[in-house]
């Protein structure tokens, strides 16, 4: 996700700094005009405004706080822009981390996948320094297609964790439903279609559907990453006591998938969850 990101931001005339864990991933961007910095920490001491595109909540704090870390090169009159999907506390933490250097910090999670990553049409979970957000605006509006202010640190991310919460449900029933098809002898392209056409229809359904059906997973959105977001969603519900049962089994699924070996393709091969689970049974 952060390529595409940084790549469009150089496209679009910006002046663009680079660092990630393997530099070679780097090279691209590179040879399109970026700079490279050794550390995240020279990226924020060169830059006005940082922008984080990590895996988790882990590397997040690493790369923010850790050695090195961004937090280090933060000063007065520069922001941080953490974009990557993380928990409530996570985000808290790097905040404060980024104020106590008397920076401003947003957190500014993106719903979308690779492909609107690579079209700039994102959507953007805001939350944080409402003038960093004035300022980052511009930026924004050249990586999404649409940007929303939630207030305070932490709305991003819960936002984005309930989003994800939902699309990780919506999977795993569109992949039961799938394998049911098929089952009962019905043809599965023909439920892809039908779902396609009537109130249940969704981007994802009909994108990642004909794949599915032909038990192709071509990574957009690792699944590795959607157990992660089911997890911290869980977490999230059960920090207010709300019941999430769906999501509770949902997440059970992944964690199957995962331990299949699965981590690395796209979220939709949680399906051949559910088929090794009929062949056990079988
Ligand atoms: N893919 C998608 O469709 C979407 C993803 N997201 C979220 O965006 C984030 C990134 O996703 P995506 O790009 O797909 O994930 P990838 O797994 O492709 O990239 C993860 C990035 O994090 C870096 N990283 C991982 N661990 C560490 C660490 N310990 N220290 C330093 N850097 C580390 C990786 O570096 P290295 O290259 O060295 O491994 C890489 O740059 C995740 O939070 C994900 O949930 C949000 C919306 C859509
Ligand atoms: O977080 C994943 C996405 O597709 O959005």
């Amino acid at each position: 996700m952060g390529s595409p990101m940084a790549l469009n931001l150089i496209k679009a005339g910006c002046d663009v700094i680079v660092w990630n864990r393997t530099k070679s991933k780097c090279d691209p961007l590179i040879s399109l005009g970026a700079k490279y910095s050794s550390s995240p920490e020279e990226v924020a001491a060169n830059c006005d405004v940082t922008f984080a595109m990590l895996a988790d909540p882990e590397s997040a704090i690493d790369v923010a706080c850790g050695k090195n870390g961004a937090v280090s090169g933060m000063g007065p009159g520069k922001g941080y822009v953490d974009v990557s999907t993380v928990d409530v506390a996570t985000s808290k933490l790097i905040n404060e981390h980024i104020k106590a250097r008397g920076a401003l910090f947003l957190e500014a999670p993106v719903s979308g996948s690779k492909k609107p990553a690579e079209d700039g049409q994102l959507i953007f979970l805001t939350a944080g320094d409402r003038s960093l957000y004035e300022l980052v605006s511009p930026l924004l509006d050249i990586l999404g297609k649409s940007r929303f202010y939630l207030g305070k640190v932490g709305n991003g991310a819960a936002m984005k964790l309930v989003v994800n919460m939902i699309m990780g449900s919506m999977m795993a029933s569109f992949s039961e439903g799938i394998l049911l098809s098929k089952k009962v002898g019905l043809d599965p392209s023909v439920l892809v279609e039908v779902v396609s056409q009537g109130p249940i229809s969704a981007p994802m359904y009909s994108l990642k559907g004909p794949s599915m059906v032909k038990s192709q997973y071509p990574t957009a959105f690792p699944l590795k990453h959607q157990q992660k977001d089911l997890r911290l969603a869980l977490g999230l519900a059960e920090s207010v006591s709300q019941s999430t049962p769906i999501a509770a089994a949902a997440n059970e699924l992944y964690k199957v998938a995962k331990s299949y070996g699965l981590s690395d393709e796209d979220f939709s091969a949680v399906i051949e969850a559910l088929k090794a689970k009929s062949q056990d049974t079988a």
